[in-house]
């Protein structure tokens, strides 16, 4: 902190941590488990290319880190080059593929519409920033019913640069309308764009990470969205009271 100019509000009140406005959430592995479609969609592609099926562990593995991660996970496995043609072929076949049937079996985990719904009433502003395409991520959140229930979204194809870069996630912070936000996410990909912006993050456990969450080095972790508003709080970070 420098010696001269304004004190924080918060330092002067000796009210602690200034109240966050802005809940920023990450999709996949956060707000829904997405896996099973982007596996079928996935396969189908590779299917018609006559290439090896993904695993859903090794497509697990490559949710989070958006554009063409998974066609590349797929060509690496079977030992083909990454051609740059062969790469944006396969990734618009998994693209179709995919938008053809965005939900089938994807579900929003438990808690995390009550969440975002009990947020809102708290009079906090709410975004989804994803490295999914657009293509897919606002017929998905409709049909999930997520998308009235935030001010914001930023697809992996909204901006140039996605996470970690921060770009996506400041940009999700602007077209909320907030001031001071917070992010909440599954991989080291939302872990590093939330630090380059210098925004607290907590993680979810059950998302698509591998190993142990906690050594993605969020602020807090948790289980289970209804330990949400303490595990922030533990964390240091203010929430509204009536949370
Ligand atoms: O990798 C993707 O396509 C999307 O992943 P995200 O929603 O976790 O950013
Ligand atoms: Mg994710």
């Amino acid at each position: 902190m420098s010696g001269t100019g304004t004190a924080p509000a918060a330092l002067l009140t000796g009210g602690g941590a200034p109240t966050v406005d802005t809940v920023v959430f990450d999709l996949d592995g956060t707000l829904v488990d997405t896996v099973p479609d982007i596996a079928r969609a996935v396969n189908r592609a590779l299917r018609a290319a006559g290439l090896p099926a993904l695993t859903r562990a090794e497509v697990r593995g490559q949710v989070g880190f958006g554009g063409t991660a998974l066609v590349r996970r797929a060509l690496a496995k079977a030992g083909r080059d990454a051609r740059p043609e062969q790469v944006a072929a396969l990734q618009e076949a998994y693209l179709s593929a995919y938008a053809e049937e965005p939900v089938r079996e994807s579900a929003v985990y438990p808690g995390a519409a009550r969440l975002l719904d009990a947020l809102r009433a708290a009079g906090l502003r709410l975004a989804v920033c994803t490295n999914k395409s657009g293509r897919i991520t606002g017929p998905l959140m409709t049909a999930l019913g997520l998308a009235t229930r935030v001010d914001a979204v930023v697809t992996g194809d909204t901006l140039p640069v996605r996470k970690p870069d921060p770009g996506p996630v400041l940009h999700a912070v602007e077209l909320a309308g907030g001031k001071r936000a917070m992010m909440v996410g599954d991989t080291l990909s939302d872990v590093r764009a939330a630090r380059a912006a210098e925004l607290p993050v907590v993680c979810v456990s059950f998302g698509y990470h591998e190993g142990d969450a906690a050594r993605l080095g969020p602020d807090a972790l948790i289980t289970d969205y209804a330990d949400f508003p303490a595990a922030v709080r533990s964390a240091g970070i203010s929430l509204p009271a009536v949370l």
